[in-house]
């Protein structure tokens, strides 16, 4: 999409939903818009799908343009399916019946016996891909929550559309099946190839799953890379925090010489990637300070342990917080003195 707004009248003033996006969405892959509530994922995601008119500016699905000055195409002639937050199934319906639901059809009354075996084969090849053989006759009130979210999937997918749009499909979930069904979901969209565009506001969610990452602020999106880019490389010290902890040190700039950056900061002098200066703030992962024998004096002031690994928070001899991550059976104690040091950066 390019240059997409969206404005919505209300009162005091008018809410600006999109404000100018250009978005590219890889071809075969899978693409993760993320950003914090009201930013305008939904709203986006509306206007893919055509529930929703652009003001301006133009959407271009499968090399067709599907709104633009001047032309709408319906939601039903987009070749677009959808999976919502929670899967939306009809109630009244066999599984079957709601995989089927989307497929093209002649009136019930007047389906021939092939059309009918057609569909009924599509249903189960439906079934196979997401894991549920032999479920076509149940309702959608006898399947626990993934269930239904990978029937949801499955009668999105049924009429093979050229884009899938996920809008937060893990998040009524509990954690431990949203970590299981999430990554189901990325082998079956990886294994058929299919466009797909999620919605979410979880970052441990687009960039685990995502090909592609695209974090929207405030109707605009800010920056979009791979996951590993948008994650090593953010835009600016906002984006750094949204897409995982991150540290923020002063510094000064020394020189800057094909992208990187000498900095003194208080951690000593550092030769860092550029894009991690923003003015005068260094942007850190906590994976990236460690604990030393010998380095930048500081205190224990907090610490959280979680298991796997533990946060510490820690106080320089200058007064600069700083937190780091660190195995969690090696956690020091409150008030610990301690040395940190900056590692794997330029
Ligand atoms: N129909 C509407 N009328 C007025 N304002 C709207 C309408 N739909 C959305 N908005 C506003 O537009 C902004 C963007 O909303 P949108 O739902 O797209 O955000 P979002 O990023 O999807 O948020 P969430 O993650 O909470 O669903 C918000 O300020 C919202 O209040």
């Amino acid at each position: 999409m390019h240059g997409v707004t969206r404005t919505f009248p209300s009162r005091p003033e008018p809410v600006h939903a999109l404000r100018g996006v250009d978005l590219d969405v890889v071809d075969g892959g899978l693409t993760a818009i993320l950003g914090a509530s009201g930013c305008g994922k939904t709203t986006l995601l509306r206007i893919l799908a055509g529930f929703d008119r652009p003001d301006s500016g133009r959407v271009i699905l499968d090399g067709r343009t599907v709104a633009g000055p001047g032309v709408f195409v319906k939601p039903e002639k987009r070749s677009v399916g959808i999976v919502a937050q929670e899967g939306a199934l009809f109630p009244h319906l066999s599984v079957a019946a709601n995989i089927a639901y989307g497929l093209p059809s002649t009136p019930l009354t007047a389906m021939r016996p092939a059309e009918r075996r057609a569909r009924a084969e599509r249903v189960d090849e439906m079934l196979e891909l997401v894991g549920l053989p032999g479920y076509g006759d149940r309702r959608p009130a006898q399947l626990s929550g993934g269930q239904q979210q990978r029937i949801a999937l499955a009668r999105a997918l049924a009429p093979a559309p050229a884009v899938i749009l996920l809008d937060e499909p893990f998040s009524a979930l509990d954690a431990a099946l949203r970590v299981d069904l999430r990554e189901e979901v990325r082998d079956l969209l990886r294994g058929i190839a299919t466009t797909a565009v999620l919605v979410t506001h979880d970052q441990n969610e687009a960039l685990s799953l995502a090909d592609h990452v695209a974090l929207m602020r405030d109707g605009r999106v800010v920056q979009a890379g791979t996951p590993q880019e948008v994650y090593a490389h953010p835009a600016d010290p906002a984006a750094a925090a949204f897409l995982g902890e991150s540290v923020e040190v002063p510094c000064t700039v020394i020189s800057d010489v094909d992208g990187t950056s000498t900095v003194d900061c208080p951690l000593g002098t550092l030769r860092v990637p550029s894009e991690s200066v923003h003015g005068s703030t260094l942007v850190l992962r906590p994976e990236q300070i460690e604990l030393s024998d010998s380095g930048t004096h500081a205190t224990v002031a907090v610490t959280r342990f979680f298991g796997h690994d533990g946060l510490v928070q820690l106080r320089l001899d200058d007064g600069t917080p700083l937190r780091l991550r660190i195995a969690g059976r090696d956690l020091p104690e409150v008030d610990a003195s301690v040395c940190v040091r900056a590692v794997a950066l330029a």
